[in-house]
């Protein structure tokens, strides 16, 4: 569902994606692991089609990130942690304003928020003003924004950031509920735990290269349990 081969960017002379190579299949949760700094961000936001790779390609669904941008953008969403929702408006408003970008109008948008409103839990917030929903309530409008015209991927970076008990268990649950739809997730985090509940494979990141990839069971067996330890003996093993 997702082909990268030889992707970098550089911002002037700094490398920060190194000829990366990956695929994710379809179905499963991909976690892309490294720490602040690490090119998780680039990465992604070069999938989305939000930053141009300086070499290398990426697919999506079979469409080119760089040529096809409009095919992979409505084949794709994006949640990225502290992603920010319109205060004054109510759930339903800023839905319907970002479903206008996916051509949801009439009928079709009001099914896509049922649909989208059953599987968060999120209908009490359809009429609530964002600025009086809790923390995690307004997350979910964030997630509900970007999957109103389901997309066969979705893309979630730092999700969890500044969220509280309550809203980072609601995410996990989430990701795993929409991988188990048949949907293909890249789950990007510095928080290994997050990765050990939620991932089928791994992918760990350090300086822009990939040091490693497996599946979440192989990355454990060889840190003795811990994807931690892992994390640590590849980039150990790759310097
Ligand atoms: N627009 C930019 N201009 C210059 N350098 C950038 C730009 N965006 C990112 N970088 C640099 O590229 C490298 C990778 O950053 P990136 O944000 O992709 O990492 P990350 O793994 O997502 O980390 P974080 O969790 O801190 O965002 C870092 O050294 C960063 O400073």
């Amino acid at each position: 569902m997702i082909e990268v081969k030889g992707l970098t960017k550089a911002y002037r002379s700094h490398l920060a994606v190194r000829e990366l190579s990956f695929h994710v299949n379809p179905g499963e949760v991909y976690a892309l692991l490294g720490p602040n700094g690490a090119g998780k961000t680039t990465t992604l936001r070069m999938l989305a089609t939000l930053v141009k790779p300086t070499a290398g390609t990426a697919r999506v669904a079979g469409f080119d990130v760089g040529r096809e941008s409009l095919a992979v953008r409505q084949r794709l969403g994006l949640v990225n942690g502290g992603m920010r929702v319109y205060e004054r408006l109510t759930g339903r408003e800023v839905l319907a304003f970002f479903a206008g970008f996916y051509g949801l109008e009439g009928h079709a948008f009001r099914k896509a928020l049922d649909w989208v409103a059953g599987l968060l839990g999120m209908e009490e917030a359809l009429d609530k003003k964002v600025m009086e929903m809790s923390t995690g309530m307004q997350q979910k409008v964030v997630i509900a924004r970007a999957i109103l015209h389901r997309p066969p991927v979705l893309l979630l970076d730092e999700a969890t950031a500044g969220l509280d008990v309550f809203a980072r268990r609601a995410l996990l649950d989430f990701v795993k509920a929409y991988r188990d739809l048949g949907n293909t997730l890249v789950y990007s985090t510095h928080v290994m735990a997050e990765a050990e509940e939620v991932a089928d494979r791994v992918g760990f990141l350090h300086q822009g290269r990939l040091v490693y990839e497996g599946t979440k069971a192989e990355a454990l067996a060889l840190g003795e349990g811990s994807l931690e330890r892992a994390f640590i003996r590849m980039v150990k093993e790759a310097a």
